[in-house]
């Protein structure tokens, strides 16, 4: 273990002197990656060794942790990237210690789900596509549609999403997952190919259904009330609202937020949280992702299942809460895709959804 940690730190360095690019030795290993053979349905342990054979070295890096909350909305721009001081340097090494590559430490991870049933729960927006200016062009890649395709063929897998159910499996246009869309809000079972558990044909769950007309009327108010802003944009998902600051120009940040506020706060029913330059709104209920993916191993058959192994990858502050479910839990894992150094509840990281494909 102290030498691989050796190694990433020094990975690290080399990661950092590019200033925040993409490591060209892990793209090339991205890029030279072959499909591994299909094998027969069910073959779980071939798909691990398959996978193992998949690994290569990588590192991480970081960003600088933040108080407030215009600070931490720049946090979760690369811009901020520029600055690198010593200390800050330092930050970044001890994260990527305590939360190292999962490419790194897929041995570890694959002998530790051995004998389990591997579940795979993944978010879309910066895990399977990558994070773009506009939200109805975070288009995800055939490679990384291809890898889902083959990784469902083994693993029951779902996506777990802040975006409307609809509009993400527009993107994904994958039948045979499960979806749980408006942070785990609207879910709905795979409609093709389904093999895992008799229980999962009748997924379609709703919690916040009640929500539906009054996430409508806020949605036009905020339409409105933002519409002075340049950049501003409000994006209607369905059970939840999502008001992005990512076009927006830094020091109308705060104004921005002013506004936003001062609509949810009439609206006692509602509440809201913050996501990568986005302010994600939505109804005051015992409902997140942590609670969809216990959910959706419920309707698996592994509600109180010790052999079951799910794996969790996100990249977001709303991730945090199946991080947290696995956590409590003590099975299988989440992986945080970031290239900052943030406060997380994930063992390991990756830097890029890019890399994410490739354990798959
Ligand atoms: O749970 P997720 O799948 O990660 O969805 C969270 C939000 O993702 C989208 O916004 C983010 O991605 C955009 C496209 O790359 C980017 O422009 C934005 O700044 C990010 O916050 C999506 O548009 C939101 O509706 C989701 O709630």
């Amino acid at each position: 273990m102290a030498s691989q940690n050796v190694l990433i730190v020094d990975a690290f360095n080399l990661t950092l002197s590019t200033e925040g690019l993409p490591n060209p030795s892990i793209y090339s290993i991205a890029s030279q990656q072959k499909r591994p053979p299909v094998v027969p349905c069910g073959g779980y342990t071939n798909k691990k060794k398959i996978m193992l054979q998949n690994l290569e070295t990588n590192a991480a890096a970081g960003a600088r942790p933040n108080n407030c909350w215009v600070e931490s909305i720049r946090a979760s721009s690369p811009t901020h990237m520029k600055s690198i001081t010593p200390s800050l340097l330092e930050e970044k090494r001890a994260w990527i210690i305590r939360h190292p590559s999962a490419l790194d430490m897929f041995h570890e991870i694959t002998e530790a789900s051995k004998g389990k049933q591997i579940v795979m729960f993944l978010d879309y927006d910066g895990t399977l596509s990558p994070i773009v200016e506009n939200p109805d062009r975070a288009f995800m890649s055939g490679k990384m549609r291809r890898a889902v395709r083959q990784l469902a063929k083994y693993f029951p897998t779902a996506i777990v999403t802040g975006r409307c159910r609809d509009k993400v499996y527009d993107f994904v246009k994958l039948a045979e997952l499960y979806y749980a869309g408006s942070h785990g809000m609207d879910i709905k079972g795979p409609t093709k190919g389904l093999k895992y558990n008799q229980k999962s044909k009748v997924v379609n769950f709703q919690p916040a259904s009640e929500f539906l007309p009054l996430i409508d009327k806020v949605y036009k108010v905020l339409v409105e009330k933002t519409k002075s802003t340049p950049g501003a944009r409000v994006e209607n998902n369905k059970f939840c609202i999502s008001v992005h600051f990512r076009c927006v120009d830094e020091k109308k940040w705060n104004d921005l937020a002013q506004k936003v506020k001062e609509v949810v706060n009439e609206y006692p029913q509602l509440n809201w949280r913050q996501g990568r330059m986005v302010m994600e709104i939505r109804p005051k209920i015992e409902w997140d992702k942590g609670k969809a993916l216990e959910f959706l191993l419920e309707c698996l058959g592994f509600a109180d299942c010790s052999s079951v192994f799910p794996v969790y990858i996100g990249d977001d502050t709303t991730d945090e809460d199946a991080f947290k479910i696995l956590r409590k839990r003590g099975q299988g894992f989440g992986i945080l895709v970031s290239k900052f150094p943030k406060k997380t509840s994930a063992s390991y990281s990756l830097r890029e959804p890019d890399e994410a494909r490739i354990i798959f």
